[in-house]
């Protein structure tokens, strides 16, 4: 039963990837289309379920006349009709509409509805381009499409269901009691208007003081959070009192915050029980004076007396209904800035298939400076021909990460074109360039899965005998065997902590390059490498890189010039281009930046490597 309506909406479809609108109105339309039928249906529930509440104090007017009026001894043969009816509508019709609304409410909409909208996004944001998450916290983004989902639900179902339940309640109910007379009225509609002009006060005041009391929370859970992150800098500069008044300051502001809002919370339930107050003072003198004059019944007074105590209760929840919708509302709208913007790098709509049967790489008089008006990258040409392996060498800020980065397509170019085997890079699928590159870079960050997840990443359908090969040439196995996890997983199964933190540096790194052994991709990047890698395990791997190097185009990176200094040729880089090209022999000779570089470093880290 409940399964049936659970399975209503599938939340995984994978349907459209485009940008999501940017517009509050369409950005809800776009992520409620998958559910609008479930919607529409509960929300006629709800008027119907509205209409037969305010039906059943009609009947309980009419018992109290029936009562006072009535003969007991033929009360069920005059009104056998009536009393079916009411019967009718209090056990079944009533109870059968709430089921199935409550059904379609909560098993059909409440896990689903937002599951589908972090679904989408989610893809999306998988999408997004390198630089969106490199101006961005990770952390504050799954925030925000976690936020952004349940707000999106909130909203459109605070409208298209409750607040279409207390619109057609309250209008029939006024319906019922103008129907007794006519002077019923009044006073109900000075409390609705009453009403209004407490929610037009209060509510901005609690939208704006809910938004501070956010920012305010914020900024504490960052205190908070930026001190257990950094404990070891904290506890190695004996920093303990100091992070208490540093939280402590943000705590006193959120503190304020949450004084204001409950001081908008009294206020706001003080002008309710008066105006509440006054309509039962109002209604009942009325009642009795209209009894008075013979123009109500004892039913219609008791019809719209329990209304105004109906009243009573539901006005604080509207109230906090409306107050949770501004603040819903504002959450989407946070949520659209930074889940609607456009990728920077897209594919062209008849982006091609890459081929890559030889691996040549031409970079063709490249310009990129990150959207700045100079530098970085400035008129680059670099051919590099099949198999030819190359050393990119430069001071740190020289613009060699960027280089790779623009032919990985991070990022498009500002100026010239880059070639893979002849086909420019702009005009192919994303995924092919990346699927024939396989990269290994100084910062590798490891999933937080199994250590066989992660160097299956390289190539799915993996056997674990291939994983374990891979492992080995990298000689990554001596220390994986001994791995076991909190959950007593091992080797293979031991789970790394979250970004690989409880591997060394230079055991993810030899991960990284297990994982790009098996991807087995013609064109090898090696951004530093082996950075983290001590003499002795550098030299053992070397002979698996060069294995992984055979047959493949290579560009590898290296502050530790005796690292690369055996590649097919060098060329080293300042302020974005090309300076010296060459040999290591050759660009010693020259006498040049790189035979400064290399006197610097002689004798520093490895034994100078006879050049190739
Ligand atoms: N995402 C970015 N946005 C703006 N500028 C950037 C970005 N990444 C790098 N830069 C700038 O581009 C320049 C080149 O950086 P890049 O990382 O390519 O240098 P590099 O030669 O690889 O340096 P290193 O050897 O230190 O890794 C630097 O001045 C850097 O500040």
């Amino acid at each position: 039963m409940f399964d049936r309506f659970e399975k209503l909406i599938d939340p995984f479809e994978n349907t459209e990837l485009d940008v999501p609108p940017k517009g509050f109105w369409a950005f809800c339309w776009y992520y409620t289309k998958p559910v609008w039928p479930i919607l529409l249906t509960a929300s006629v529930l709800g008027a119907i379920i509205a209409v037969l509440e305010v039906l059943i104090f009609t009947f309980l007017g009419e018992l109290v006349t029936w009562l006072s009026t009535e003969n007991a001894e033929t009360f069920f043969e005059d009104n056998w009709r009536q009393l079916l009816w009411m019967g009718l509508v209090v056990l079944v019709l009533l109870p059968g509409v709430a089921a199935i609304w409550e059904m379609l409410f909560h098993q059909g909409l409440m896990g689903t509805y937002p599951m589908s909208v972090r679904w989408r996004v989610h893809r999306y944001l998988l999408r997004q381009s390198i630089s969106f998450y490199q101006n961005d916290f990770a952390g504050r983004i799954a925030n925000k499409l976690m936020q952004t989902a349940l707000a999106v639900r909130e909203v459109v179902t605070r409208i298209a269901d409750i607040l279409v339940y207390v619109i057609v309640y309250f209008v029939a109910a006024l319906f019922v009691v103008a129907e007794a007379s006519p002077y019923f009225a009044i006073p109900f509609m000075a409390w609705l208007g009453c009403y209004l002009v407490t929610m037009r006060i209060f509510i901005p005041r609690l939208k704006n003081v809910s938004r501070e009391q956010a920012d305010a929370r914020s900024v504490m859970t960052g205190h908070v959070v930026d001190a257990y992150t950094n404990i070891s800098t904290v506890k190695l500069f004996s920093h303990a009192a100091r992070e208490e008044d540093y939280a402590k300051t943000s705590m006193m502001t959120f503190l304020k915050t949450v004084f204001l809002q409950m001081r908008l919370v009294t206020g706001m339930n003080i002008t309710l029980t008066t105006l509440n107050m006054m309509l039962l003072f109002a209604v009942a003198a009325m009642s009795i004076s209209l009894w008075q004059a013979g123009s109500v019944s004892t039913g219609e007074i008791a019809v719209a007396v329990a209304l105004v105590l109906r009243f009573q209760g539901m006005s604080q929840w509207i109230l906090w209904e409306v107050s949770g919708l501004f603040e819903n509302i504002g959450t989407v709208q946070d949520g659209i800035n930074t889940i609607s913007r456009e990728r920077d790098v897209v594919d062209v709509p008849e982006a091609t298939a890459l081929e890559v049967p030889a691996g040549e790489i031409r970079f063709d008089g490249i310009g990129f400076h990150y959207g700045k008006a100079s530098g970085v990258i400035e008129d680059l040409t670099l051919n590099i021909q099949p198999g030819e392996k190359i050393g990119l060498i430069g001071r740190s800020g020289a613009g060699k990460s960027t280089l790779v980065n623009l032919l990985l397509r991070f990022y498009d170019l500002e100026r010239g074109k880059i070639l893979i085997d002849g086909q420019d890079i702009a005009g192919v699928r994303q995924d092919d360039i990346r699927a024939n590159v396989g990269v290994v870079t100084q910062d590798t960050s490891l999933l937080h899965r199994s250590i066989f997840e992660n160097v299956a990443y390289g190539k799915p359908d993996v056997s674990r005998e291939e994983v374990e090969a891979a492992l080995s040439k990298a000689h990554a196995l001596e220390f994986v065997g001994g791995l076991t996890d909190l959950n007593d997983r091992a080797g293979l199964d031991a789970h790394v902590g979250e970004r690989g933190v409880k591997l060394s540096g230079g055991q993810r790194q030899r991960i990284a390059i297990a994982r790009v052994l098996l991807k087995d991709a013609p064109i090898l990047v090696l951004d530093e490498a082996t950075s983290a890698l001590d003499s002795e395990v550098e030299i053992a791997i070397q002979e698996s890189l060069f294995e992984l190097m055979k047959g493949k185009t290579v560009i590898a990176i290296a502050h530790r010039l005796s690292t690369i200094a055996a590649m097919d040729r060098l060329i080293v880089m300042d302020n974005g281009r090309i300076i010296e090209e060459g040999s290591h022999q050759e660009l010693l000779d020259r006498n040049g930046l790189y035979a400064q570089l290399w006197q610097h470093q002689s004798g520093g880290f490895l034994a100078p490597v006879q050049a190739a």
